[in-house]
């Protein structure tokens, strides 16, 4: 069983203060990773790291950035949470290993992304757990902008053969207008009207960005909360399924 696992960059920090962990919520994200034995990749997303820096510079997804200590800020800041993932994990036995795709990733002038993965497999086949992260990538004509971790879930997720596909963020799941989680999605314009950005500054979309980028994959992903982290590792269906055409 191959999971591929995105923890939000709004649940692993405090989101609201700039470069914070919130340690016990990582803490309590890596146990429920530890007690999974399976294979298992982990991506996170940028919390209170990566989107101040990344609105301090003006940079997001589509607009870049030339300026070469904005990018030395927001992949600096992305890399220290990467350690402080990594670290929780390793401290409860996780063989997680940092995978950084601002090295490695690019996008062409349309935006389409580029991402290497050769690496991650053999990582994965000789019993890592690769962490990637939100970061920048160099992206041709715009210097280098925002690669959300929603993107790499669904660019790693076939490459890995993923078996099951899960971001966990800070909300149950996707809400409808009067606040309950909605079990399933299969086309963006169902869910539309009740899909907002973030509650905190990001720059990547929020949760309409997450839902669109999940909607590409053809594997169901699920969206569940912190509480719900087990369950899916568990194999449950927890919080709200999203599945597209491809998907179904
Ligand atoms: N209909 C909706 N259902 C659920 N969340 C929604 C909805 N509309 C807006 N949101 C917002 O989307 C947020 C989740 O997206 P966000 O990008 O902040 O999460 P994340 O992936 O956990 O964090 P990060 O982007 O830092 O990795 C929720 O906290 C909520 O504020
Ligand atoms: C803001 C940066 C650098 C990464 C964003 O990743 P996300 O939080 O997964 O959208």
């Amino acid at each position: 069983m191959t999971v591929v696992l995105k923890l939000g960059g709004s649940v692993v920090t405090e989101k609201g203060v700039p470069e914070t962990v919130d340690d016990e919520a990582l803490a309590a994200a890596a146990d429920a990773v530890a007690d999974y034995h399976g294979e298992l990749v982990v991506v996170h997303g940028g919390g209170s790291f990566g989107h101040h820096h990344a609105a301090d510079y003006g940079v997001s997804t589509t607009e870049g950035t030339h300026d070469a200590a904005g990018v030395a800020a927001i992949h600096g800041a992305m890399k220290r949470l990467n350690d402080a993932v990594v670290a929780a994990l390793a401290e409860r036995g996780v063989p997680a290993v940092p995978v950084h795709p601002f090295s490695a990733a690019s996008r062409g002038a349309d935006g389409r992304l580029d991402l290497p993965t050769a690496q991650v497999r053999t990582m994965l086949a000789e019993g890592f757990v690769p962490v990637l992260h939100g970061d920048l990538v160099a992206h041709r004509g715009e210097g280098a902008t925002v690669l959300s971790g929603d993107e790499l879930v669904v660019e790693l997720a076939p490459a890995v053969d993923a078996d099951r596909v899960g971001v966990c963020s800070t909300v149950p799941g996707v809400l409808d207008e009067t606040g309950a989680v909605i079990d399933s999605v299969s086309a963006f314009d169902e869910v539309a009207s009740a899909l907002g950005g973030s509650d905190a500054t990001d720059v990547s979309g929020g949760m309409a960005g997450k839902v669109r980028a999940l909607l590409a994959l053809d594997s169901p992903a699920h969206v569940f909360g912190p509480d719900a982290l087990s369950a899916f590792l568990a194999g449950g269906d927890p919080g709200t399924t999203v599945a597209g055409d491809d998907a179904r």
